[in-house]
């Protein structure tokens, strides 16, 4: 059978603040009879990692979602490696009462990194939480180090995001810190994201519907992990980020902010009523691209024709 999978349009729109080595966020959109769908693996990931993105966008365009079980999902604001009075700034203009801050940039100093959590704190107030993600930078004593000074400098953290890359040393550093860790890259990147419960790796782990294959595949995994669950964005636009709403309504149990906040960190969006928090929440909702909100980010024709190609070699790598 032949695959008539094709683009309804290739996106691309510069980053305010570079993250994750990215300036330039670009994806595939797609419509089916359920809805738009997004296709944006990061352009380091090859076709067999990059077949669980196509199924969620498959998932949405074909099928669509669960029911939702709550109206509005409590999101973080994500603070990029950015200077303190930048992390200042983004924390207050957010409307957030939770901040996940990055640490562990390449080429910065631990000292960047306490001023910019002091920052974030005074930012939030006493009330406010914080959780920090280190990508699995770190090794155990490092991390233990790290954490040590962190949460001094953060007044106290909700979790620590992948110190470790190790699911082995991930458990060893759970032993030794009262900080709780959350699994994110021992989830989505692992040949078995179960090894974390087997290890007793993490207290939370973070879900992410596109590299999990789609929000029925994560609310499986989250029933098989036992754990707390953070749904957690991999920086779409709107159109992506519904797939997340869809599942952190979906999940029997929500009890943590999820950091789906993150289509602020993208110059433009393809719809025209972006899914950004007021007062600290996102409402579930699936916002749907124009052809004027399209033209405002449509990709050059040299990313439009490499975007094709990738397509079509996941869909028929899926296939076989
Ligand atoms: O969790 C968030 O606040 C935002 C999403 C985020 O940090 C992220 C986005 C894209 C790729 C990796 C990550 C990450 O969690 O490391
Ligand atoms: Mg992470």
């Amino acid at each position: 059978m032949t695959d008539a999978l094709a683009p309804a349009a290739v996106y691309a729109t510069p980053m305010r603040t570079r993250f994750r080595g990215l300036d330039v966020r670009d994806g595939v959109l797609l419509r089916g009879d359920a809805g738009w769908g997004e296709f944006s693996p990061f352009w380091d990931y090859d076709d067999a990692e990059s077949a669980g993105w196509l199924r969620a966008a498959r998932e949405a365009t074909d099928e669509g979602w669960p029911a939702p079980l709550r109206a509005s999902i409590p999101v973080n604001v994500t603070v990029p490696a950015v200077d303190a009075a930048t992390a200042a700034r983004i924390v207050r203009g957010s409307g957030c009462t939770t901040a996940k801050v990055k640490v562990a940039e390449p080429g910065q100093d631990v000292a960047a990194e306490q001023a910019r959590l002091e920052a974030v704190r005074a930012a939030l107030g006493p009330g406010g939480r914080i959780r920090i993600d280190a990508n699995g930078a770190w090794d155990v004593e490092t991390a233990l180090d790290r954490l040590r000074l962190l949460d001094r400098a953060a007044g106290g953290l909700e979790y620590v995001e992948q110190p470790c890359a190790r699911v082995e040393d991930l458990a060893a550093v759970r032993r030794r810190t009262h900080v709780p860790v959350a699994a994110d890259e021992s989830i989505r990147r692992a040949a078995d994201p179960l090894a974390v419960r087997r290890a007793e790796a993490a207290d939370v782990v973070v879900l992410k519907v596109q590299p999990l294959g789609g929000v029925r595949a994560c609310l499986d995994l989250a029933e098989q992990v036992g754990l707390p669950v953070v749904v957690s964005s991999a920086l779409e636009s709107s159109v992506g980020i519904a797939a997340g709403l869809a599942l952190a309504a979906a999940l029997p149990e929500l009890p943590y902010a999820c950091g789906l906040a993150t289509v602020r960190l993208l110059e433009r969006d393809t719809v025209v009523d972006p899914l950004l928090p007021v007062d600290g929440r996102i409402a579930v909702g699936r916002p749907e691209p124009t052809p004027a909100t399209l033209a405002q980010v449509r990709a050059d024709d040299l990313t439009t024709a490499r975007w094709t190609r990738r397509l079509a070699s996941v869909a028929a790598g899926g296939a076989a």
